[in-house]
C-alpha cells in the first residue's frame, strides 16, 4: 500500500530500513526533480541520495564561509546581524548571532491543529535539502544531510495545519522540521518509523547528536516555500489522476447514454486547437473506440432518432471544449511547482561568484497560493460536469431509455436504484465547487508589524486543496458506480446481456473491470451492477473505490496508459 496524502499511515515508515542506496534512488542536487520524484520519496519511500559534484558541495563550504567572514567582520545583513522582519534595525553581534537562529525556531514553534500527513512533511524535506544545494543559502552540508538521513530512515517530524501565511515562507512549519533535524528539544517530536517519539531520542538512535545552529542556518531553513510546495506536489501528482479517472468515467458515461463520437472529431477540434481540448477530444476518440454503445457517426452521418435530438446535450458535446481548459490550466500549476520546486526560496541569498548578499523576497509562495486557488477552482468546475452527466442519467427525460434512477431489477417495484448514490453526489459537489473559491487575495494586510504586508496564504491554500482532493476521490468512486451500472443496462438493451464487457470499448474495459473487482463484484449476464437494492451496502462499495483511487490501486492502474 502507498501512503497517500491525505492518510496518516505508517506504511511508508515500515518499508523504510536505513539501507544503502539503490540505483534507483532520487538524486538531489544534480538535475531538476519532478513531480514523480516528490511523490516516490514521500510515499513510497523511495530513497534519497545527495549530489557529490564536487563544484556543488564547494559552493555550499564557500556561501558558509561568506556567512562566518560577515560575522567576523560585522558587516550588516539581515537576518545575520539583524533581528527578523519587522525587528530587523535591531543590531545583533557576532556572539549573539549563533543564538539568533536557535531563538528564531524557539519563538516560530506556534504551530496549531492537526498533524499534516507524513507524505507532505516528508515531500518538504526532499525539497528543503534540494534548495539549499543550490549555494546560495549559507548553510552547512551537514545540515542539508540530516535531511537525507531522515528520509532514509523514515524519520518525519510532526508538523501542524496552522501557521504558515506563505510570506517569509513556511516559517512556523519549517520550525518544526529545523528543530528536529537538531534535537533542539524534547518538544519537538517525529514518527519514527511509526513509532512517536521526541527528536534527540530520534537523533541518538540514528547515532547522531544534537546540532548546534550556525549563523544564517535558521533562517536558510525556514525561510522557505517547501512545505507549501511539497503539500502542492503530492496534490498536483493526485488531482492529475483525478482529471486522468475523469475522462475514463466520461467514456463510460457517453457509453452509457449511447452518445455519439461525432463531437470528438479532430476537424472540429483541430478548428479550435487549444492543446487541453485536442487532448481531451482524442482521448475521447480512442477510449471509445470499437464500442459497441456508442452511435459510431464518425463519418459525418446523423439521423433523426424518435424523440431524441438529433446531436447530443452539451455536457456531452462540449466536452473537450469544457474540459480544455481545465487540463490545460493544471499543466501550467504543474509547470509552476516543478519551478518552485528547484528553486532557492529563502533570503538573504548569497552570490558566492561575486561574494554579494542580496536582501529579497523568494519566500513569497504566490505561485503556490494562486496555483492551489486554481487547483481547486478546477476540482470544482470537474465535478460539476460529473454531476450533469449523472443527472442526464438518471433521468428517464433524457437518458435515451434507461431505468428511472438507473434501477436493475425492476420487477423489484421497491428498487430505487441509485437515487441515495446521486443525492450522496448531489451533497459533495457543491463542496467541491465552493473550495474552489480563492484564498490567496484574502491575505491580512497587517501581519508581522506590517513587515509581511502581502503574503500568499499559499500553505492554507495547498492544504485546503489536500482536502479538496481528498473530497473529490469520494464523488469519483460515486461516478464510477454510476458509469459502471449505466453501460451495464445499455449494454443489455443494445444485446440482450448484462455484462458490459462484450459491447465496452477495449479502452475502457479494465476500467469497468477494476471496479467491479475493487467492489468484490463480478459481472454477469444476467444481472447488473447493482441488481436489487438489497442487496449490497453502496457506501461500502464508495469506501472500497474511495481508498482504491487514494492508494494509487486497480482503478489508478486501470487508467495509467491514457
Ligand atoms: O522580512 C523578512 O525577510 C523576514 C521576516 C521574518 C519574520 C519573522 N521570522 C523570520 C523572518
Amino acid at each position: 500500500m502507498k501512503l497517500t496524502s491525505v492518510q496518516q499511515s505508517n506504511s511508508v515508515s515500515a518499508k523504510l530500513a536505513y539501507t544503502e542506496y539503490s540505483d534507483s534512488s532520487v538524486n538531489v542536487g544534480d538535475d531538476s526533480l519532478t513531480i514523480d520524484d516528490v511523490v516516490s520519496v514521500a510515499r513510497d519511500g523511495k530513497q534519497v541520495r545527495l549530489t557529490e559534484n564536487a563544484d556543488i558541495l564547494q559552493g555550499i563550504q564557500a556561501s558558509c564561509d561568506f556567512i562566518s567572514d560577515a560575522v567576523e567582520s560585522g558587516k550588516p545583513i539581515y537576518g545575520v546581524t539583524s533581528g527578523f522582519g519587522g525587528m530587523a534595525d535591531v543590531v545583533i553581534s557576532p556572539e549573539q548571532a549563533s543564538e539568533l537562529q536557535t531563538n528564531l525556531v524557539w519563538f516560530l514553534k506556534s504551530g496549531a491543529g492537526k498533524k499534516l500527513p507524513l507524505a507532505d512533511v516528508r515531500a518538504a524535506m526532499l525539497l528543503r535539502a534540494n534548495s539549499h544545494l543550490y549555494g546560495a543559502s549559507g548553510i552547512r552540508l551537514e545540515l542539508i544531510r540530516r535531511m537525507e538521513i531522515f528520509l532514509n530512515a523514515g524519520v518525519t517530524p510532526h508538523v501542524y495545519e496552522f501557521g504558515s501565511i506563505g510570506a517569509s515562507g513556511d516559517l512556523v512549519p519549517l520550525s518544526y522540521i529545523t528543530g528536529a533535524l537538531i534535537g533542539l528539544d524534547s518538544s519537538f517530536t517525529v514518527d519514527f518509523n511509526g513509532k512517536e517519539m521526541d527528536a534527540p531520542t530520534a537523533l541518538s538512535q540514528l547515532g547522531l547528536s544534537p546540532l548546534q545552529l550556525l549563523p544564517k542556518e535558521g533562517l536558510a531553513m525556514m525561510n522557505g516555500t517547501s512545505v507549501m510546495t511539497g503539500i502542492a506536489a503530492n496534490c498536483v501528482y493526485d488531482a492529475r489522476i483525478l482529471l486522468k479517472l475523469a475522462i475514463g468515467v466520461h467514456a463510460l458515461f457517453v457509453q452509457g447514454l449511447n452518445g455519439t463520437n461525432q463531437s470528438f472529431h479532430p476537424f472540429i477540434h483541430e478548428s479550435k486547437p487549444h492543446p487541453g481540448q485536442l487532448w481531451a477530444a482524442e482521448q475521447m476518440i480512442s477510449l471509445l473506440a470499437d464500442s459497441r454503445l456508442i452511435r459510431d457517426e464518425l463519418d459525418g452521418k446523423h439521423e433523426y432518432r424518435k424523440q431524441e435530438l438529433i446531436q447530443d446535450r452539451y455536457s456531452l458535446r462540449c466536452l473537450p471544449q469544457y474540459l480544455g481548459p481545465i487540463v490545460d490550466g493544471i499543466s501550467q500549476i504543474a509547470r509552476q511547482i516543478e519551478t518552485e520546486m528547484n528553486s532557492v526560496t529563502d533570503n538573504p541569498l548569497i552570490d558566492v561568484e561575486n561574494q554579494a548578499s542580496y536582501h529579497g523576497g523568494n519566500f513569497l509562495g504566490q505561485y503556490i497560493g494562486v496555483g492551489m486557488d486554481h487547483l481547486r477552482y478546477y476540482l470544482g468546475l470537474l465535478a460539476k460536469h460529473l454531476d450533469v452527466q449523472i443527472a442526464l442519467l438518471v433521468s428517464p427525460e433524457f437518458n435515451n431509455g434507461l431505468a428511472p434512477s438507473l434501477v436493475g431489477n425492476r420487477e423489484r417495484k421497491v428498487n430505487m436504484g441509485l437515487k441515495g448514490l446521486q443525492i450522496c453526489g448531489n451533497s459533495i459537489m457543491p463542496l467541491l465547487t465552493f473550495y474552489g473559491n480563492s484564498l490567496a487575495d484574502r491575505y491580512p494586510t497587517h501581519a508581522e508589524q506590517f513587515n509581511q504586508n502581502v503574503n500568499s496564504q499559499g500553505y492554507m491554500s495547498a492544504n485546503l486543496a489536500r482536502r479538496s482532493i481528498e473530497i473529490f476521490q469520494q464523488y469519483m468512486a460515486i461516478a464510477l458506480m454510476f458509469g459502471v451500472q449505466a453501460v451495464d443496462l445499455r449494454s443489455y438493451k443494445i444485446s440482450g446481456d448484462y455484462d458490459a464487457r462484450t459491447c465496452l470499448s477495449p479502452a475502457t474495459r479494465e476500467l469497468y473491470s477494476a471496479v467491479y473487482q475493487v467492489t468484490g463484484q463480478k459481472p454477469s449476464s444476467i444481472r447488473s451492477y447493482i441488481w436489487n437494492d438489497n442487496e449490497q451496502s453502496l457506501d461500502e462499495h464508495i469506501a472500497r473505490i474511495a481508498a482504491d483511487i487514494a492508494d494509487g490501486g486497480l482503478i489508478v492502474s486501470a487508467i495509467q496508459g491514457c
